[in-house]
């Protein structure tokens, strides 16, 4: 099993509704998909539309439409709007010519911008604004408007599903939309078949101006004998705090086809909505912790200058516990947090069949898919990987010394080296797992030979939140440690090869100052594994 096939989660699946969404039905075609969100937690509710009851490849002719994901972050304003005009007489007709798409946007990150532009789905995009005016039989047509407020008329290939074939025709597919940012939107979508029309609305709403406050998304097919054809995202701005800046970015990503591959794989391709591991500071006041939590704290801060807690694992297998200091770690999260937001930022990794890793995750120096392996270049947008910042690799090499000194005071070994090989690493991955992230059994092969040959190591910080790493020599790896806030993880030499995975992270546990001094999510862990290729 190599790296590639680390958990996988599918995330549309008509059979199996994600677990999180609570999902009834009447017996008049009502359907209704709910979410409620956690209580003080900046949150992405996904909000998934499953089955819906005229998929069109099941119906031949029928208007179906189909809405697999939308996913609402953070603050922006937002609308995204999809018509197809009904026609009364031809159906056909209708349905190959009026599809119509308008997403508005007050800020369109520059991310953003250059996904559209690399993918070409408009014609002139730049940071604020995007716009497209193409007709033919699929287009989408539209102009963008002066001022902040921007409308943009933007072709979503893929966000949409255009009729290809006889039996597609009227559907609309909207399946995936990021919102990042703190939202207020709607989602309404509805579509007459010769029998009945189906609506759907989708309201994520956000009470107040604060970010921990409840959030509630909400999700319903209701029956409507209207007589359009209309699916839309709407978002609605709803005061002036929600304003967003222009680093607030808002995308709109890839569908999942399910019925064809390339679809599939190039669904991939659309672009990614950029995710921010903390939450932004809007203007809160900033409580201190209490008494009871800094005392705790400090007594950790001691603990840490006793004699060290490291502990050797295995042979090449050094886990040195809480090694990064506050500092460090608030660095590291800041600069993971600037990185993350920018071109070759947090993605949500998947799989050619739709399947998902359970992670949001950005590559330093260079990329790793699960479909593509290592690349210098994202194939996923085109964008190229950031560079390992010098303070990461500083503390890289402090811990491989670290561990060396402890090698040679245990094992009584004059060469540590031959236990542990030196690593000047070239490429970082950086994962973060929110409450339900996790990382299936895997190895970490898909380095060059010769760096695996000589069992150069893989050296993986932990920051946040703590989580239940497994690792063993074999599959059946049934060894476990808890890799809390600060701790280091190196494998190299004869543990090079071990089979490890992340089982749950523990929310709550990460160190209340930490998430006071960056904003960082909580719950929510970061993992940054260096390896030299
Ligand atoms: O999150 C972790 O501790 C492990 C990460 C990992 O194994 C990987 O990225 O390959
Ligand atoms: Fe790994």
């Amino acid at each position: 099993m190599s790296r590639s096939n680390r958990g996988r989660e599918s995330v549309w699946s008509p059979e199996k509704p994600t677990p999180d969404i609570e999902r009834s039905m009447d017996q008049k075609n009502k359907h209704t998909l709910a979410r409620k969100t956690g209580i003080g937690v900046l949150q992405s509710p996904n909000v998934g539309f499953q089955n819906c009851p005229t998929r069109p490849e099941r119906r031949a002719g029928n208007k179906g439409w189909e809405a697999a994901s939308m996913n609402l972050v953070g603050s922006s304003e937002a609308k995204l709007k999809v018509t197809s005009s009904p026609s009364t007489e031809n159906e056909k007709g209708m349905e190959h010519e009026c599809f119509n798409a308008r997403m508005q946007s007050q800020a369109l990150s520059p991310q953003m911008a250059s996904i559209m532009k690399h993918n070409g789905h408009c014609n002139q995009a730049s940071e604020g604004g995007l716009s497209m005016y193409q007709k033919d039989r699929h287009s989408m047509a539209g102009e963008t408007s002066n001022g902040d407020r921007r409308s943009s008329n933007v072709r979503l290939q893929h966000g949409l599903a255009m009729p290809k074939r006889e039996t597609d025709v009227g559907s609309l597919r909207v399946a995936s939309i990021d919102f990042n940012g703190t939202s207020e939107a709607s989602l309404n979508a509805a579509c007459p078949t010769p029998t009945r029309n189906k609506r759907m609305e989708s309201e994520y709403s956000r009470s107040g101006g604060q970010p921990h406050v409840s959030r509630h998304s909400r999700t319903s097919f209701i029956d409507n004998q209207a007589d359009v054809c209309e699916n839309s995202v709407h978002q609605e701005p709803s005061s002036a705090s929600h304003t967003p800046s222009r680093n607030q970015p808002y995308t709109v990503v890839g569908t999942r086809h399910r019925e064809s591959p390339e679809n599939m794989l190039s669904d991939l391709n659309v672009g990614v909505a950029s995710f921010d591991i903390c939450i932004e500071k809007r203007g809160s006041v900033k409580l201190n912790p209490p008494l009871s939590i800094i005392n705790r704290e400090e007594r950790e801060e001691r603990k840490r200058s006793l004699p060290s807690q490291h502990v050797i694992l295995g042979p090449g297998l050094i886990l040195l516990k809480k090694y990064i200091n506050h500092c460090d770690q608030v660095e590291i999260i800041k600069q993971c947090r600037q990185l993350g937001i920018g071109p070759g930022g947090f993605y949500r990794p998947g799989y050619n069949d739709g399947a998902k890793l359970n992670l949001q995750m950005m590559g330093l120096g260079k990329n790793w898919d699960p479909t593509t392996k290592y690349e210098d270049v994202r194939s996923i947008d085109g964008a190229k990987p950031p560079k390992i910042p010098d303070h990461f690799n500083t503390i890289v090499q402090g811990a491989i010394q670290e561990s060396h000194n402890l090698i040679k005071k245990t094992c009584k070994v004059s060469h540590a080296e031959d236990v542990l090989p030196k690593m000047f690493p070239d490429l970082c991955i950086v994962n973060f797992y929110s409450k339900a992230g996790k990382l299936g059994l895997h190895q970490d092969k898909d380095e060059s030979p010769q760096s695996l040959n000589k069992g150069l190591p893989v050296v993986s910080f932990s920051l946040g939140d703590s989580a239940e790493f497994i690792y063993g020599i074999t599959r059946d790896a049934s060894d476990k440690v808890m890799l809390e806030s600060g701790d280091v993880l190196i494998f190299g030499g004869k543990s090079r090869m071990i089979y490890h995975g992340v089982t749950h992270i523990t929310p709550g546990t990460a160190p209340r100052r930490l998430i006071v001094d960056t904003g960082f999510r909580s719950p929510g862990r970061l993992n940054l594994t260096f390896r030299q290729y």
